[in-house]
């Protein structure tokens, strides 16, 4: 049986506590977590100080690039270790994986070293009182040891996401995975031994929130900010516990985020879009679609079109030949999403397609598979459309004016994405500039480019993320007056 082991002061440290580490695909006990406790939490912190005292600290930023180029190139080495632990923390679609969260996971460690690399600070000319002249530039520096607390939806992808960065700015970093995926998290402690990355540079502790390692990552004064990501509740909670010391702290939450498709869009472009928006990995991405408005004159043909989309999706395991949608990531989740459910007919829901679980047979009938649904009918009070599910479901609903769509994109205490469909560029525009979030996507979704800003308004986030706007997050900057 594998063991997850905590990775500390590079090394990997067992502890007495344990937990299961499940395949969501069977069910199957498939390792061991160790669990760190608060003296796991103390010896990190330690090391992840002295570090920054170390031979890294005084690391040039060209040596530290090469460095993470270097991890880059070794995660890709060892793509395939990545990919198989990948896959048995998610359940998730091999192709998926293999296209998104590995190559993605690897390019976060370039992609935000040049980015250090080649940013410049500002830098100013003034005229003094006295008639002579000073210059003032800025000088970035490390925030310190940085508490990096990450979710189980794309594990590797979006612990790099913030590992990268904050390694490019001369940061030490303490990673709490989920509890639901700690493989990839581990694995990547030996390629930073591989590579040589310092001691304490990168560590990795185990376990939960609430009494366990999160909670005490989190609350540690030795830790000079936390960047999450997460639910807002969970949010809600590190928020406090960062206001002892007055840490800083980056937050990308929930959504509940609106398509909007009008009866202008490419029809066929947009029932794509939607199709993955809503279902993409078994609709366990922030960014999904669970709430979609479409203008009058093409709901019940565009209702139709998705239901045939829905039910074309294979439901299986990752090897699967075909498959398009995986397990939820945990008994406890199917539980809640099932919970939606059965809520959604209750409150009167017509379900177009879905609803339950899928009949599965051989090794994956305990795997935690639920169906794609789309229900309609439902009042925007319905609790299907007002809570994240994070399931593959969504409610479709009709609107008939612009000002319409917009009131209801943004009736919302959230505000992470929405995605547009329609080929009139000026109402595009308009919609861009009036729906309340971080993210708009135009006749597409999760399109990125990694050098624009990522994150959430409203309940959804506090801080942008992504190229230079991650420096803001993971450096201090000092401004240093000259008067010549
Ligand atoms: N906005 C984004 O970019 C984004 C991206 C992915 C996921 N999410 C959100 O994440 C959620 C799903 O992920 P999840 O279920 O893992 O989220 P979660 O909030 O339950 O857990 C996230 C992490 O926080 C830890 N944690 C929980 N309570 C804690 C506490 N009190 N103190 C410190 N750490 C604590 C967990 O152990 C885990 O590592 C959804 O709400 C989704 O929208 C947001
Ligand atoms: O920048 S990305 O790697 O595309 C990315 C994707 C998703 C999230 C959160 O879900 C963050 C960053």
């Amino acid at each position: 049986m594998k063991q997850f082991l905590n990775f500390i002061n590079g090394e990997f440290v067992a502890t007495a506590k344990t937990f299961d580490n499940r395949n969501p695909a069977t069910n199957e006990v498939v390792g061991q977590v160790h669990e760190a406790g608060q003296a796991e939490v103390d010896a990190a912190v330690a090391a992840g100080r002295a570090a920054l005292k170390g031979e890294w600290g005084t690391m040039s930023v060209v040596k530290r690039a090469e460095l993470l180029h270097a991890v880059a190139d070794e995660i890709n080495r060892r793509f395939d270790d990545f990919l198989a632990a990948e896959l048995a923390d998610t359940g998730k679609p091999r192709s998926l994986a293999s296209h998104i969260d590995i190559p993605r996971g690897a390019a976060n460690f370039k992609i935000f070293a040049d980015i250090v690399k080649n940013v410049p600070t500002e830098s100013f000319q003034m005229t003094t009182p006295d008639g002579g002249t000073a210059i003032s530039y800025g000088l970035r520096t490390p925030l310190g040891v940085v508490g990096v607390i990450c979710p189980w939806n794309l594990p590797l992808l979006l612990m790099t996401w913030k590992v990268g960065p904050a390694l490019a700015c001369g940061n030490t970093v303490i990673v709490k995975p989920s509890e639901e995926t700690p493989a990839t998290a581990t694995l990547l402690g030996e390629v930073m031994n591989a590579v040589g990355v310092p001691k304490g540079v990168y560590q990795v502790l185990h376990g939960f929130g609430p009494g366990s390692a999160g909670e005490f990552i989190t609350k540690h004064p030795g830790v000079n900010g936390i960047t999450f990501t997460g639910e807002t509740r969970t949010g809600e909670a590190i928020m406090a516990a960062a206001a002892k010391g007055v840490r800083p702290v980056s937050f990308e939450l929930g959504g509940k985020n609106a398509g909007i498709v009008f009866a202008d869009a490419d029809f066929d472009k947009a029932i794509a879009g939607i199709t993955r928006s809503a279902f993409e990995n078994c609709g366990q991405v922030c960014l999904g679609t669970e709430r979609v408005y479409v203008q009058r004159p093409i709901f019940d043909k565009f209702v139709a079109a998705l239901k045939a989309k829905a039910e074309g999706l294979k439901i299986g395991g990752p090897d699967m030949p075909g498959v398009g949608i995986g397990p939820l990531i945990s008994a406890e989740h199917k539980q809640k999403v099932m919970g939606y459910y059965a809520k959604a007919k209750a409150e009167g829901a017509t379900v177009i397609t879905g609803g339950g679980e899928p009949a599965m047979t051989g090794e994956y009938a305990n795997g935690h598979f639920v169906q794609p649904t789309i229900w309609t009918g439902l009042p925007e009070s319905a609790s299907v459309i007002r809570e994240e599910i994070f399931g593959p479901c969504c409610h479709i609903a009709p609107f008939d004016t612009e000002e319409e769509a917009i009131a209801l994109a943004n009736a919302t205490d959230y505000g992470l994405a929405t995605t547009v469909w329609t080929q009139d560029l000026g109402k595009a525009h308009r919609m861009a500039a009036a729906i309340e979030v971080g993210l708009c996507w135009i006749n597409s979704w999760f399109l990125r480019d990694l050098r624009t800003a990522f994150g959430g308004s409203k309940a959804s986030g506090i801080g942008r993320e992504g190229g230079v706007h991650s420096l803001e997050f993971y450096t201090e900057l000092r401004n240093v007056m000259v008067k010549l």
